[in-house]
């Protein structure tokens, strides 16, 4: 496998921690506030990075859907509108940049549209992702590929058929491509039954070079903390500070409290996986002393 390093010195892939992502995506509602507390609250939790999504409106939001009203917490207005309204601009994402920093935990954002990697790339980020819904987007792609940065690809509402096809494309421009490949099923909830976390080892076997991980829709924790032990080097889940809050993406998130267990578990996990060749542990020969009627000769002393 071929290990990605990001610029900021993190490694994602064998033998590394697995790389834990906060998805903030729009869970900001608009609010720098908000998405300097949720920095704050990923960066005690231990995460590895936060992640904002990065749209320009206008080229996103269908023409024939512009003009759609919408009840919203800060009235009734047009669906363009309000995406407007929640979109950060460069004064709110170099503040985030800043805090970030300042913070010691790393952000990036999947950005939806060519112009939004044009506006991402004044911020150097450590990567890009490209959302599910991007996955056929290839001029979307070569826009990414161009700026030679890490590029994550998640595979939900996926064909194995348009997966191959977009990694050959990335392979096709560049053999070296630092690519990493998330398994995901788009729907929000995601019920277990839909989840096929076994998709983590397909995705290996189908790309043994590259590193393979899990962008998660789920509600609870364990799912997420298995796909690790199934193999998952890098883990994305939604987060929020409140899962009442006003907004699509936050009754699907994981709260501070939940992303620093999940934090915890999948560190406790990795740990617990070890390396698959027996051994007798210390902690074990007083218990075989007292319980086992014939000690072999190397313990009997
Ligand atoms: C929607 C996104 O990702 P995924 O498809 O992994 O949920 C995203 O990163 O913007």
């Amino acid at each position: 496998m071929k290990n990605v390093t990001l610029s900021s010195g993190k490694v994602i892939g064998k033998g590394q921690p697995c790389y834990i992502i906060a998805e903030i995506g729009i869970n900001h509602n608009g609010s720098l506030d908000i998405a300097k507390q949720l920095i704050d609250e990923g960066a005690n939790a231990k995460a590895d990075a936060v992640k904002f999504q990065k749209r320009t409106p206008e080229l996103c939001v269908p023409l024939d859907q512009w003009e759609i009203q919408r009840d919203t917490p800060w009235g009734r207005m047009s669906y363009i509108d309000y995406k407007r309204k929640t979109e950060f601009g460069n004064l709110e994402y170099s503040a985030i940049d800043q805090h970030a920093k300042q913070r010691g935990i790393d952000w990036f954002a999947s950005p939806w549209d060519v112009e939004s990697v044009t506006f991402l790339e004044h911020f150097s980020p450590v990567l890009y992702k490209l959302a599910s819904a991007s996955l056929t987007d290839l001029e979307l792609i070569e826009k990414i590929l161009h700026t030679g940065r890490p590029l994550m690809i998640s595979t939900g509402m996926s064909t194995v058929k348009e997966i191959t096809e977009t990694v050959a494309f990335i392979k096709n421009f560049d053999e070296n491509y630092p690519l990493m490949i998330a398994h995901s099923t788009s729907a929000y909830p995601c019920k277990p039954e839909e989840l096929n976390l076994s998709m983590i080892r397909t995705l290996g076997e189908m790309f043994p070079d590259t590193p393979i991980g899990y962008s998660g829709h789920e509600t609870g924790l364990a799912t997420t903390v298995a796909a690790v032990a199934l193999g998952a080097t890098f883990v994305e889940r939604h987060f929020t500070l409140d899962r009442a809050m006003w907004g699509s993406d936050h009754a699907a998130s994981v709260e501070p409290q939940g992303l620093a267990r999940l934090v915890k578990d999948i560190r406790d996990v990795e740990i617990a996986v070890g390396d698959g060749i027996k051994k007798v542990y210390e902690a074990e020969i007083g218990q075989m002393k007292k319980l086992r009627k014939h000690i072999s000769a190397e313990y009997s002393m």
